[in-house]
């Protein structure tokens, strides 16, 4: 590494897949998750092609790291819920007498880190802190059960007070609906001495607004962010106003699937690469976007829907994937292999590795055990902004390198089951298993005590 304190990186912080990785239709709106409800799913194959495709970013040379899962079935929630008796009964009774609260209460959906938290590196906050805020993942009933181990697990690997803010979650309920980094992204012109470290433009993306019903909004799915959650984060950040801009997403294409933003918009660095109806008043944000960016050059690479539907993007994932700057300075696209079955799109991806824009490569990867709930490459990570100091201050055992890939490969084989379907859910082991890997987990990630069930 370089010696220069201002020098900035960009980290893809994974979420390792939880050992209850199952398919129970949670997501309304999310077309993968309610088509795929009642499959088998294979834990032990999820968690592998994830820890590949973690594998494989870090050997490109980029900076990775894992975030760990969340305790599963939650326990505590389904006493809060009125489940009583032992942990063993609270499973019992729930899976009799209300299995859909179960299986909600037992999903591995942390493993999409995008949703975890948003975040704003020190060289665009006031206080000059990286600064985290969990996503209070209001609109799902599964999701919402998140934050608070999420903002502890954060907290283990960012804990310097001198470098690292944490906030809580945005307060809970519809109105305050925050999505994290599912519905933001960070643009800022990397080719400076300090990469990623310079001052970014950060760009809000909402559903729709909570406090005006006069505003356009989507009528048959769930507008998961709000414009209001996208304002308060950008507050608790002290982010500068010249630096942020907000737009609203296409409530047409939410309605046909697309239930965050990165499933029809990614951008990196200087580019944004989005679909053609991604946003209302399209026109105007990229005009937003150019004025607002301090940089040379801003790119937009859009998709024509005649080339790519928003139902193939939908069905592919395009946007969803990872878009990164590789250390020779090029761009590469990190596609889910769906990105291959769809004829539309491989035939737009070869065509636009040959056109003068900065992307000029696409990694296929498979992580269908993801896909199949509605997660691609870009869902199952948290990109987080580190200069050298605060890299130094982090908690080293988070970050990926080929002995932590070891080991988490081995961790896998010995305590995931091969294969999970609802009713399984109904089984008290599965917690006793589950908990049992997760302790073993916060040694190896070193991350003390973050899960209920180590804190009574
Ligand atoms: N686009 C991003 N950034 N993340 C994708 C999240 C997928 C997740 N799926 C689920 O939670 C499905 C769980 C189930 O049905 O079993 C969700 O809808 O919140």
């Amino acid at each position: 590494m370089s010696t220069n304190k201002n020098m900035a990186y960009e980290f893809n912080f994974d979420g390792l897949v939880g050992p209850t990785h199952n398919y129970a239709g949670l997501s309304l709106g999310n077309v993968a998750s309610t088509s795929n409800a009642n499959s088998i799913a294979k834990p032990k194959e999820a968690a592998k092609q994830g820890l590949q495709k973690m594998k494989a970013l870090h050997d490109l040379g980029l900076k990775q790291g894992v975030i760990a899962p969340m305790e599963r079935p939650d326990v505590a929630t389904l006493r809060r819920l009125g489940f009583t008796g032992s942990d063993a009964q609270v499973i019992i009774k729930a899976a009799k007498q209300a299995p859909k609260v179960l299986a909600a209460c037992s999903s591995a959906s942390s493993m999409w880190t995008a949703n975890a938290c948003t975040m704003a590196p020190s060289s665009d906050t006031a206080d000059e802190k990286v600064h985290f805020t969990p996503a209070n993942l209001a609109n799902k009933f599964h999701r919402s059960i998140e934050h608070n181990t999420t903002g502890r697990i954060l907290q283990a690997m960012f804990k310097d007070e001198n470098h690292f803010a944490h906030h809580p979650a945005l307060p809970m309920g519809d109105h305050f609906g925050d999505e994290g980094a599912a519905n933001h992204t960070r643009f800022v012109d990397v080719n400076s001495d300090k990469g990623y470290g310079k001052k970014g433009l950060h760009f809000f993306v909402y559903g729709k607004y909570a406090f005006d019903d006069s505003k356009p909004a989507p009528h048959k799915f769930p507008a998961r962010q709000t414009y209001e959650a996208s304002q308060a984060v950008a507050r608790l950040h002290m982010l500068d106003s010249d630096n942020v801009v907000f737009a609203q997403q296409n409530p047409h294409v939410i309605d046909k699937g697309v239930f965050h933003n990165d499933v029809i918009s990614v951008g990196n660095g200087n580019v944004l690469f989005a679909h053609q109806k991604a946003f209302l008043n399209q026109m105007q944000v990229y005009t937003d976007l150019e004025r607002a960016f301090d940089g040379e050059e801003f790119h937009v690479v859009e998709v024509g829907n005649n080339d790519v539907s928003v139902e193939d993007a939908v069905k592919s994932y395009l946007f969803n994937s990872q878009l990164v700057t590789l250390p020779d300075g090029k761009m590469a696209i990190i596609a889910p292999g769906e990105c291959e079955s769809v004829p539309a799109v491989k035939e737009y991806l070869d065509w636009l590795v040959d056109q003068d824009t900065p992307i000029t490569e696409v990694k296929i990867f498979d992580v269908k055990q993801s896909m199949q709930n509605g997660g691609g490459p870009a869902c199952l990570r948290q990109r987080i902004v580190l200069n050298e100091t605060e890299v130094s201050a982090m908690n080293q055992n988070v970050i990926m390198n080929d002995d932590l890939f070891a080991t988490l490969n081995a961790w896998v084989e010995k305590h995931y089951r091969d294969t999970l379907t609802e009713d399984d859910l109904a089984d008290p082991s599965l917690l006793n298993e589950s908990r049992l890997a997760l302790d073993e987990l916060t040694h190896i990630l070193n991350l003390g005590s973050v899960y209920p069930f180590q804190m009574v």
